[in-house]
């Protein structure tokens, strides 16, 4: 027996075939039938239980199984009582087989080496894209694609990253917004592609996640991007990526997969969502020297007491404190980025001309923008042979906190 597109209700395709070439009078709702498996995790050392749920506006199924090894056995859907006369009983699910060659018992080892108790875990219907076997709070807000985080809010649901109006979701291209990440170089700095190619490549839920302890009241994921390509950089780039209603925790962690010395820079693209980029200031990069990315990189000074905006910037600051303030006065709005391990900071906004020119971004999006980046650009992080920068001493980590 096969999965259906989001891992239960084998039935429901099967049914709705039968009722699409047998039935001169289809049932077109059962088109818009949206199963959905969560998985919740119980206790750390015994076992899941696995949640089917069948959603559709006149019926709902609910199966759960306290052994999430051994729930092959096919439950009937019954029409949910407040249905009306519109919703027969119309044959069984079940949540059995295998799901992208997992088999649920895979799926339940990886759950509990990665979950902590009372996490629910969802599979997405986008499961492809999307961190697929998350926790429920993460997985619509991470993208496998790019391993990049799209959204994060505050208490009042607001969002609080950017996405441009016209952001394209379809590989090959990096999504414009959310945090795509710059890796294994920065911009042009190097001969790989710009901003390097971890942004569009798919990465993995992470079966050997970090050793560091789960991030206090956050919901997290660990994804991982292997590259064991022929003719370029081996390496692991693993992020643990925690969200809570007001504070991002991000830790990459990279490791040299590789019989040689490989070196890298590195940004975390922040895209913030700002009220008008005319009444944002930036504090903590005051007195500082910068790369003038508009003018061919040299260097300058910073002379103002905080960088308010104008117009175009795209500026590397360097040896930058841990903790950078980005004030939005309209909105009364304060995110502090609190980094470690990236020395550098990056500020970007395109303004009116260069959003024009950027297909994927409409033309008044620079307006409630900012990039901020938490960034390693000016000396590149070096590893030996198989060595790995990771925590706490040389952890790599960025953390959002809004006030
Ligand atoms: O359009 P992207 O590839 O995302 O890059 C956006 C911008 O990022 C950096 O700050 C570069 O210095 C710019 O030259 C580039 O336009």
């Amino acid at each position: 027996m096969k999965f259906d597109e989001v891992g239960v209700g084998h039935v429901c395709r099967r049914q709705r075939k039968s009722m699409i070439e047998g039935d001169k009078s289809p049932h077109p709702w059962l088109t818009r039938v949206r199963p959905l498996l969560s998985i919740v995790l119980h206790n750390k050392s015994s076992r899941v239980s696995v949640k089917a749920s069948l959603i559709h506006p006149h019926f709902e199924y609910n199966s759960t199984s306290a052994d999430p090894t051994n729930i092959s056995q096919p439950k009937t859907i019954l029409p949910n009582s407040s249905s009306g006369n519109l919703a027969p009983a119309f044959g069984s699910m079940g949540i059995c087989g295998k799901r992208d060659g997992r088999s649920i018992a895979q799926l339940h080892s990886q759950i509990v080496k990665t979950g902590r108790s009372g996490d629910t875990f969802f599979v997405s219907k986008l499961s492809n894209l999307y961190a697929k076997y998350a926790p429920i709070e993460v997985a619509r807000k991470v993208l496998l694609y790019g391993g990049q985080v799209v959204s994060w809010k505050n208490e009042r649901r607001e969002e609080l990253l950017f996405m441009g109006s016209k952001a394209i979701r379809k590989p090959p291209k990096a999504i414009r917004g959310g945090i795509p990440i710059c890796f294994p170089q920065f911009a042009n700095f190097g001969s790989l592609e710009h901003h390097g190619f971890a942004r569009n490549r798919l990465w993995s839920l992470d079966s050997s996640p970090s050793p560091l302890p789960p991030a206090n009241q956050q919901s997290s994921v660990d994804l991982i991007l292997q590259v064991y390509r022929r003719g370029s950089p081996k390496f692991e780039l693993r992020l643990r990526i925690s969200l809570s209603a007001g504070k991002l925790t991000l830790i990459p962690r990279v490791r040299n997969t590789d019989n040689k010395a490989f070196s890298f820079t590195f940004a975390l693209r922040n895209y913030l969502s700002v009220s008008d980029i005319s009444e944002v200031r930036v504090e903590g990069l005051e007195t500082l020297d910068y790369f003038d990315n508009l003018l061919h990189r040299e260097r300058y000074t910073e002379q103002a007491d905080a960088i308010t905006f104008d117009g175009e910037i795209d500026r590397v600051y360097l040896s930058t404190p841990t903790k950078i303030a980005i004030i939005d006065h309209e909105k009364k709005r304060t995110f502090v980025m609190r980094k470690e391990g990236m020395r550098d900071a990056v500020v970007w906004n395109p303004w009116d001309k260069k959003a024009k020119a950027l297909s994927d971004l409409g033309d008044e999006d620079y307006k409630t923008m900012l990039c901020v980046d938490s960034a390693a650009v000016e000396t590149p992080i070096g590893l030996k042979p198989f060595e790995e920068v990771e925590g706490p001493s040389r952890a790599l980590c960025c953390i959002f906190k809004l006030f």
